[in-house]
């Protein structure tokens, strides 16, 4: 991309030139550093400097600033999004953005001697010898007040890297890979827009074997190096932004997370921070100090200099932070059976990584480790242990660990929770329990509670409780909070007051994208498409691009080829379409639509697919065999089908009379997947019998497999089922069944009226009508629509073959020839 970012000198954290350590050696800026001290050694790592400004002295060539450069390198396929996501780094970070790319553009533009040598390899998607390139970049980081340095786009090949190392003096400090697919590299190129000469299929083309050819391998050689951190650079711009900002927010905020984050955390071991002395840092350097005494005492261990399982084991791009959490555990517990131990803060820390991986596994070793008095004594690695428990589902172990705290009522966090924690199970009584508990135990509720509560209430959909938080949140203070509000809005829609849900809406002041999206959704889930309409347009006139929640929302709601149409285009010219939202919003409309080409195409090229994207191309094929083929590309791709899966794929085998594929299916559904059929399921099985004429086995399905009563839908389809193929006698059974279940329901004695009619037993018709049921008004009720109906059907027919036989006779005459003779060939 052309980068038109000026340059941010504003550093991280402000610099010192007295490290409080003072003995530091340093033997290249970019390696790690290390003093001897009391015979214990330290490591440092550059992330130190950067922090705590260490002042160093570079040994090679860019040395002339005062400060050591910390260096990013930037890689990726072309388009993979380095460009935009560095436009980010330097806004939060304050990095000094050099692209590769863009230093070449400029000699072109500026006519210089190298000029048409650079656009004439660019042109072909080549490299530009490495001296011309690094000495491009070395001249703005030597002219750079900024010693942070975001380099963007080079090294593209090893001898680039090597001609940097030699040139400059100096390695990169870490590098960003953002790991793209090439359709995706591809889609985003092409539709740039922006003028440049290589944007073009041709020349994409071989840019992208270049990259393969000559990239990689240096990618590969910074990851053996522990240096490189690989981006999954599909989804937003925003939500690759929050894997990249930990990188460096990391470090800012906990030191030692860096050893989770970075591939090399083994060598990075403990990590201390070299305090500076600025007010900003005075509590860290107590930290520091404090842990630096501890650890003369006992050396974490960590081996200092002996290669790493995960270096030792290196396999190129597989390096995950899961893998890294994984090694950390492990030492840990080493660590802990050799008696040692562990500072507080690193439970802490790995409970919090354990969180945002959602590594359950881990975080249960970790728990294992952390002695129980600690555990109910602290109160922050408590609440932590807890809160991860209750987000991944286990509640009774959260809930253990809430009873044990000693100080469980000293903030609303731990609370939070396990509220949470039970609302997400649609444990909603339990969560509105807790809730109220708070109050008894005199726990002041946050702005996070009541998202929470309110969350419950409308699980359990009861409004009274939902005024009753309501109020709450008025007296508590929190009734202009848009977040707060948000979650009301939300709540007394889903609990049927969708008047209530607007008055909240429009009260509040700021409103966001949840706030419009919940109103959105909230209309079109009753139905109130019109309403939802004027949200829709209320939200682009207010200034809010529809985000693709909003998009797959209204794609959805809606199901109108039309509408989908004219998103589809709006979503192309924004560069959202590949979004997984709204791509598989869009592939459910196309099929549904029956515009099997567009869904198809788009389902094939979509960069990411998920259970949704399976779930929607199949149910969108469900009178076609084609969906068959999806199934089985789904298994091959290692996408495991889920219970709307089975409910499309069977319905499928139902509509083209597939008894056997669907047999399979069924069974392969608990067997391979561990499946329990569901009422639907069941329902699909009978329809599946039932159109095939199979009444007796659909019969004996329900009556010798079901697990559990069948219910409506299950009966409903043996009964449809016996009314196309006339079996009274089962049709009987399914109609009582029905009848029991929902008396309500006339289409059931319609049915079996039918079927009697078909059968020729009038006589049974009547004994309905007059026979001693439980609910004698409401037969009789049906029996007069099934005769009204019989006789409005008999009307029609009449009228229509009257008119028929009038046109015959005088319609002719009307017509042109040509239409007349249409009209002969088609048989009228
Ligand atoms: N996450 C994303 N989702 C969709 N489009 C994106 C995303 N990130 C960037 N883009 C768009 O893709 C195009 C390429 O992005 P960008 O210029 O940042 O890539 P790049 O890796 O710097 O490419 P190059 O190496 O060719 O300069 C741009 O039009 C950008 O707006
Ligand atoms: O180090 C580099 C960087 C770039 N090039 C050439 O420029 C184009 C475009 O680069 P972008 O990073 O995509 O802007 C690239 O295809 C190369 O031809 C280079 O030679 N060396």
């Amino acid at each position: 991309m052309w980068r038109r970012v000026a340059s941010l000198s504003s550093s991280l954290i402000s610099s010192s030139n007295s490290s409080f350590l003072g003995q530091v050696l340093v033997s290249s800026f970019s390696a790690p550093i290390f003093i001897k001290k009391n015979q214990t050694a330290y490591r440092f790592n550059i992330w130190e400097s950067l922090t705590t400004g260490i002042s160093q002295q570079a040994n090679g060539a860019v040395g002339s600033k005062e400060r050591t450069p910390f260096i990013t390198f930037v890689l990726g396929g072309p388009g993979s999004g380095k460009g935009t996501q560095c436009i980010k780094i330097v806004e939060t970070f304050g990095f000094k953005h050099l692209s590769a790319g863009d230093l070449l553009r400029r000699e072109i533009a500026c006519n210089t001697a190298d000029g048409a040598m650079i656009l004439d390899t660019i042109k072909e998607g080549k490299i530009v010898p490495s001296e011309v390139t690094v000495k491009l970049i070395q001249k703005e980081i030597e002219s750079s007040d900024n010693h942070k340095i975001l380099i963007d786009g080079f090294p593209r090949s090893e001898e680039n890297r090597i001609a940097f190392e030699k040139i400059i003096g100096a390695e990169p400090n870490i590098v960003l890979f953002f790991d793209c697919p090439e359709e995706e590299m591809v889609k985003r190129v092409l539709s740039r827009n922006q003028g440049r000469v290589d944007d073009n299929i041709d020349t994409i083309r071989k840019r992208l074997k270049v990259f393969e050819a000559l990239n990689l391998p240096v990618i590969n050689y910074y990851s053996q190096r522990g240096k490189l951190y690989t981006i999954n650079a599909v989804g937003t711009v925003d939500e690759i932004f929050e894997q990249v900002r930990p990188v460096f927010n990391s470090f800012e905020s906990n030191p030692k997370m860096v050893a989770l984050l970075s591939p090399s955390f083994h060598s990075t071991t403990l990590t201390f921070h070299c305090s500076s002395k600025g007010k900003k840092n005075k509590r860290r350097e107590q930290l520091n100090r404090k842990q630096l005494q501890k650890s003369k005492r006992i050396a974490f261990p960590f081996p200092e200099s002996s290669p790493t399982p995960l270096l030792i084991n290196y396999k190129p791009f597989t390096q995950t932070r899961l893998q890294a959490l994984d090694a950390v555990v492990q030492d840990l517990e080493a660590s802990v059976e050799k008696g040692i131990k562990i500072d507080t803060e690193i439970f802490a820390s790995l409970l919090e990584t354990c969180y945002q991986l959602n590594s359950i596994d881990h975080g249960i070793k970790v728990h294992s480790l952390i002695p129980k008095t600690l555990l109910r004594r602290n109160t922050g690695i408590s609440s932590k242990l807890l809160r991860l428990y209750a987000s991944c589902g286990h509640i009774e172990s959260a809930h253990q660990v809430f009873d044990e705290m000693y100080k469980r009522n000293e903030s609303a966090f731990p609370w939070n929770s396990l509220i949470s924690g039970y609302a997400e199970l649609g444990q909603y009584e339990d969560a509105l329990a807790l809730y109220f508990q708070m109050e008894e135990e005199g726990v002041e509720p946050d702005r996070f509670t009541f998202p929470r509560a309110l969350k419950a209430c409308a699980g359990i959909g009861m409004i009274q409780i939902g005024e009753a938080v309501h109020r709450d949140v008025v007296r508590k203070g929190f009734g202009n909070d848009g977040f707060v509000l948000n979650a009301l809005c939300d709540m007394y829609a889903k609990c049927g007051d969708i008047v209530k849900a607007r008055r909240v809406f429009d009260s509040i002041i700021y409103k966001d994208m949840v706030s419009w999206n919940s109103m959105l959704t909230s209309y079109i889930r009753h139905g109130l498409l019109f309403e939802a309409l004027e949200v829709f347009r209320g939200m682009i006139e207010e200034g809010f691009d529809p985000d693709p929640v909003a998009i797959s929302t209204v794609l959805s709601g809606f199901s109108s080829l039309k509408i989908a149409a004219q998103i589809h285009g709006w979503v192309l010219r924004r560069g959202i379409e590949w979004n997984l939202s709204v791509v598989n919003a869009l592939v459910l409309v196309y099929s549904k639509h029956e515009k099997f080409d567009q869904a198809s195409w788009l389902f094939h090229w979509m960069p990411e697919r998920d259970i949704v994207s399976w779930n929607s191309i199949i149910s969108g094929h469900c009178k076609h065999q084609q969906a068959l083929k999806y199934f089985e590309q789904m298994e091959s791709s290692g996408t495991s089908p889920d219970t709307i899966t089975f409910v499309a794929i069977l319905s499928v085998c139902a509509h083209l009379g597939l008894v056997k594929d669907g047999e399979q299916l069924f069974s392969l559904m608990r067997k391979k997947y561990a499946i329990n059929p569901t009422m639907e399921h069941y329902a699909c099985m009978v329809n599946l019998y039932g159109r095939a004429g199979m009444i007796d086995e659909a019969y004996n399905l329900i009556v010798e497999r079901m697990e559990f009563d069948a219910g409506p839908t299950v009966w409903g389809a043996l009964l449809y089922a016996c009314s196309v193929h006339g079996n009274v006698d089962i049709g009987e059974i399914a109609a009582r069944n029905l009848f029991e279940l929902e008396p309500d329901n006339e289409h059931n004695f319609e049915l079996l009226m039918k079927i009697y009619s078909n059968a020729g037993r009038l006589e049974d018709v009547e004994r309905r009508a007059c026979g001693n049921s439980p609910d004698f008004t409401q037969q009789f009720k049906a029996l007069i629509i099934f005769n009204t109906n019989q006789t409005l059907r008999q009307v029609v027919q009449n009228i229509g073959i009257a008119l028929v036989d009038w046109f015959r006779t005088f319609g002719l005459i009307l017509l042109g020839a040509e239409s007349k003779k249409e009209l002969m060939d088609n048989g009228l």
